[in-house]
């Protein structure tokens, strides 16, 4: 089990922060040659981006670039850089329909077989970013073996749907994070929730955090090394989570030697869901 909790967007033309993030230990490190990059920095950012995936700190950490969009002048150069530089992910922003991840995994296969990287090896996810690309979010999830992920995006998101965030439970994520996390499960990828924007604002992270956590998300998209641990910290299964899970699989064993469908624990019912449930609660805690 490949453990995605937290996504850590670096600006990739911050040689101070590219030479460092691999130190706040996030489960993967986002380099960003998109938004977090002004268009006179592209070029030097790329470059910059293509020296640290071969670093061998970051031999260890899942590496992922967001490119700029196919349709900008800049995004076949981030392609070529991110694959040749060894990114075990590219992020596609802005991503709107299944033939964007087609057209994106051609020219990822042509530059793979040119630098001599085994076919298949760079994987790929999506930003969802807009109305249409929430509508065509399973199709977008399913497009490509390659696709290990899909991200909600909220911030272009909201301007697409002519609205902001609000604090509390957020009604206007509601619909695009049940949709996005939707299409994720059904194609058995993983799903990112929305970036949270105040880094000085630990109480509004932390609801956010809740919200992803409680309507499944494997995690969040960051922006600054302190989210990382208190992402970690809310995702990780309590002692006693631990412990509850260990005592319904030993009641579900028990149960199975008797020839026995159900069974209960502390008046609570022992099922096979229930089961699966101890089981990914004892594997995530495992992982963290
Ligand atoms: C909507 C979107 O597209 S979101 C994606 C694009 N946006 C981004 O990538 C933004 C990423 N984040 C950042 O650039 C920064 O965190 C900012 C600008 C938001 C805040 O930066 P600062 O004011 O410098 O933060 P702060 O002073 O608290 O930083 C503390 C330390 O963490 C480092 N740090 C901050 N953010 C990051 C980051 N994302 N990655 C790595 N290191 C970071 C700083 O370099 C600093 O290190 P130091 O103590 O060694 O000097
Ligand atoms: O992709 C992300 O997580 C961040 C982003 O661009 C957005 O919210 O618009
Ligand atoms: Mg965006």
């Amino acid at each position: 089990m490949k453990l995605r909790r937290s996504m850590l967007f670096v600006p990739g033309d911050n040689a101070a922060m590219l030479s460092t993030s691999f130190i706040y230990k996030p489960d993967s490190i986002m380099f960003d040659l998109e938004d977090a990059v002004s268009p006179r920095e592209k070029d030097s950012a790329r470059l910059l981006v293509f020296q640290a995936l071969q670093h061998p700190v970051y031999r260890d950490i899942e590496t992922v670039v967001r490119i700029n969009s196919l349709s900008t002048e800049f995004g076949r150069k981030d392609l070529e850089a991110a694959i040749r530089g060894g990114a075990n992910v590219v992020r596609l922003p802005k991503t709107e329909s299944p033939e964007a991840i087609h057209e994106l995994e051609t020219h990822v296969t042509r530059i793979e077989i040119a630098c001599g990287r085994p076919v298949g090896d760079t994987k790929l996810m999506a930003a969802i970013e807009s109305a249409s690309g929430v509508v065509n979010a399973m199709a977008i999830a399913s497009a490509s073996p390659r696709m290990i992920a899909i991200a909600m995006a909220g911030f272009d998101y909201l301007v697409d749907m002519h609205t902001h965030r609000s604090d509390d439970w957020q009604p206007e994520l509601f619909y695009a994070r049940a949709a996005v996390l939707h299409a994720a499960r059904a194609a058995h990828i993983d799903a990112f929730d929305v970036v949270y924007g105040n880094v000085n604002d630990d109480e509004g992270f932390m609801r956010e955090v809740k919200i992803a956590k409680q309507l499944g998300f494997n995690g969040k998209s960051l922006i600054h090394p302190k989210q990382v641990y208190l992402l970690h910290r809310t995702y990780a299964p309590t002692q006693d989570e631990v412990d509850h899970a260990r005592r319904v699989i030993a009641a579900a064993e028990e149960a199975l030697r008797k020839g026995m469908g159900v069974v209960s624990l502390d008046g609570k019912m022992i099922d096979p869901p229930v089961l699966k449930e101890a089981e990914m609660t004892l594997q995530l805690a495992e992982a963290a």
